[in-house]
């Protein structure tokens, strides 16, 4: 079956816990810090950015091997240990409704995760179903290339014009026409995206 169904998941505040702290979960927990999560790592032993990040107290480690009493009230379980049979333990003793992710065990996880890159606003999401996740990070490096940092900017100012559009602008067919032409070459190649704008309006009011 692959009929998998992407979705933005807002994890602010919600219990992540993540079994193992070697370099895999490490990644895992990288990707986790900046959604706002509130991360506990279980693992015996684990990396020094693992531990740094509990000495900061950005995330919580339980230095221990993992128990069932780990995962009560965790919205999202991560398992990344080494060992085979822990990671299927912890899918196993999930609640139906805890989503887990096994590290080395695609066909038994609830989800797995894509490939990610972030600018600002723009999120794009790759995931080749467990398929490869070199090709998803190859492609990630690619859309790198055709999505540079100018889209950070980029997207905050559509963001704040299309809130301005909203709001002022009550023709429906204007309104759609000024949604539709900030988003452009031209308007991404230019840089100055304000003053493009009020030419822009000026012209079609
Ligand atoms: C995308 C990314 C996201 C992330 O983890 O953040 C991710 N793996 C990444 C990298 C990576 N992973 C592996 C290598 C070494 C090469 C190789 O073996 O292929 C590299 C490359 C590297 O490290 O450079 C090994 C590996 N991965 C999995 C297994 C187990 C198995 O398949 O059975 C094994 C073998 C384990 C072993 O060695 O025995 C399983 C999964 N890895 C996934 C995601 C999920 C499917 C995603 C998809 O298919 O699209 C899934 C199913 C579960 C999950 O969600 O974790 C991240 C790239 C981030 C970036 O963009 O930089
Ligand atoms: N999903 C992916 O992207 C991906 C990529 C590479 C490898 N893997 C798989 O991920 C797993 C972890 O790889 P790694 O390189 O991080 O391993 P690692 O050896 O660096 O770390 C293993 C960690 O698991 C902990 N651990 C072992 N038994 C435990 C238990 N019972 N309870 C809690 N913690 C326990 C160890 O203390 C250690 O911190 C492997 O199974 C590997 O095949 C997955």
């Amino acid at each position: 079956m692959n009929g998998y169904y992407p979705i933005m998941l807002k994890l602010e505040g919600k219990k992540v816990i993540v079994a193992g702290g070697g370099t895999v979960a490490e990644r895992k927990v990288k990707g986790l810090l900046e959604t706002g999560a509130a991360i506990t790592v279980i693992s015996p032993e684990s990396t020094s950015v693992i531990q740094h990040l509990a000495h900061e107290g950005k995330i919580a480690w339980k230095q221990k091997l993992f128990a069932k009493s780990d995962i009560q009230e965790a919205f999202l379980i991560i398992a990344a240990t080494n060992d085979p049979h822990t990671n299927n333990l912890v899918k196993e003793e999930a609640a139906e409704h805890q989503l887990v992710s096994i590290a080395d065990n695609p066909e038994e996880s609830d989800f797995h995760l894509p490939s990610h890159l972030k600018r600002g606003r723009l999120s794009i999401a790759v995931s080749t179903g467990g398929a490869s996740p070199i090709l998803a990070k190859q492609i990630r490096k690619q859309l790198e290339q055709q999505f540079d940092s100018r889209y950070e900017d980029y997207l905050e100012f559509l963001f704040s014009k299309r809130q301005w559009i909203l709001k002022n602008v009550e023709d429906a067919d204007l309104k759609r026409k000024l949604l539709t032409a900030i988003v452009s070459p031209e308007f991404l190649n230019n840089g100055d995206w304000d003053v493009m704008f009020q030419r822009l309006y000026e012209q079609m009011i």
